[in-house]
């Protein structure tokens, strides 16, 4: 049985991975951490999620749980993030990672650390549908190819502090990838005034943010008289949730290093 510390345990991802944790029988859920200056601190996990008495505490940081688990899951904030990896290397914990908006630099050091202190999971969507997305976004980009315009819209709730998400910076690196090119070349985040004709190689990223949605993802390939569009909707955070516990089964044991959940889930050879 995999001992899992929740991060981020009174968040809006933090409380459904913890009920989740709960829910799968190869993980116990040992123990569950915030912000020392959060209200949740003190409560019970579960009752403070809404799915009763789990008798966890939320405790004031990781330090005062690192002694608990096997398997950090982290679903926080990015500055947050790169502390709780510094602790996970120091005390050879495993970690999942699903915070987005990390740098190049972050990831960089993530990767790093993980090599040679412990194994992690990363990814900025833990869905199926959306790792399948990500699959089908490349495979429709090498088939058609410099003809198609790619552009991606995604949608998420008021509170969401990143943009674009990462799932839409990696629906981007996907179809650049496929077509030869590199995003941080060639993706336009903002389109306003006069800004001249599309490029052919330019991949749009662009976002809203609106009340209470839980997570949208769109891909166009627009060509001459046709377009074909693929979307991904989230209907509500489990789907995200029961993909990091399924994480932290795997990740648990493994060789140091970084993995995704092309590894978790078995889609490397599509
Ligand atoms: N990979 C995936 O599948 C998904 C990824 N995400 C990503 O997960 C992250 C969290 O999203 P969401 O749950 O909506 O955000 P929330 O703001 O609801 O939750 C984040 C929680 O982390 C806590 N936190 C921040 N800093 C620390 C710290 N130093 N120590 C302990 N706890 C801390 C916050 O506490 P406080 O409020 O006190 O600061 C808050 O409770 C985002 O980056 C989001 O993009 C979201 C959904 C799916
Ligand atoms: O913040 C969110 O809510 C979400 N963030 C992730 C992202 O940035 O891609 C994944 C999901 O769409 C929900």
């Amino acid at each position: 049985m995999t001992k899992v510390i929740v991060a981020g345990a009174a968040g809006r991802m933090g409380q459904r991975i913890s009920y989740m944790v709960t829910r799968n029988p190869d993980l116990e859920l040992a123990a569950a951490f915030e912000h020392p200056d959060n209200p949740a601190v003190g409560r019970d996990v579960g009752e403070n999620g809404g799915f009763g008495t789990t008798g966890v505490t939320i405790e004031p940081g990781l330090d005062a749980v690192i002694d608990k688990g096997d398997v950090i899951i982290d679903f926080t904030f990015h500055k947050a993030t790169m502390g709780f990896a510094r602790t996970a290397a120091e005390h050879g914990r495993a970690m999942v990672i699903g915070t987005t908006g990390l740098s190049a630099e972050d990831l960089a050091t993530l990767r790093e650390l993980a090599e040679a202190h412990f194994p992690c999971v990363q990814a900025p969507n833990m869905a199926v549908g959306v790792n399948v997305l990500f699959k089908l976004v490349e495979k429709a980009a090498s088939i058609l190819g410099d003809a198609y315009d790619v552009e991606i819209v995604e949608a998420h709730h008021r509170m969401k502090k990143d943009a674009p998400s990462g799932t839409a910076l990696k629906l981007g690196e996907m179809a650049a990838g496929a077509l030869g090119r590199d995003l941080a070349k060639v993706g336009v985040f903002e389109r306003n005034g006069i800004i001249g004709e599309r490029t052919d190689e330019e991949i749009g990223i662009q976002t809203i943010r609106a009340g209470d949605i839980v997570g949208e993802h769109t891909v166009y390939f627009a060509g001459a008289g046709e377009r074909i569009e693929i979307t991904h909707r989230a209907h509500s955070r489990d789907n995200f949730a029961r993909g990091a516990a399924l994480a932290a089964a795997w990740v648990a044991g493994r060789p140091n290093g970084m993995y995704t959940m092309f590894d978790v889930l078995g889609l490397n050879e599509f």
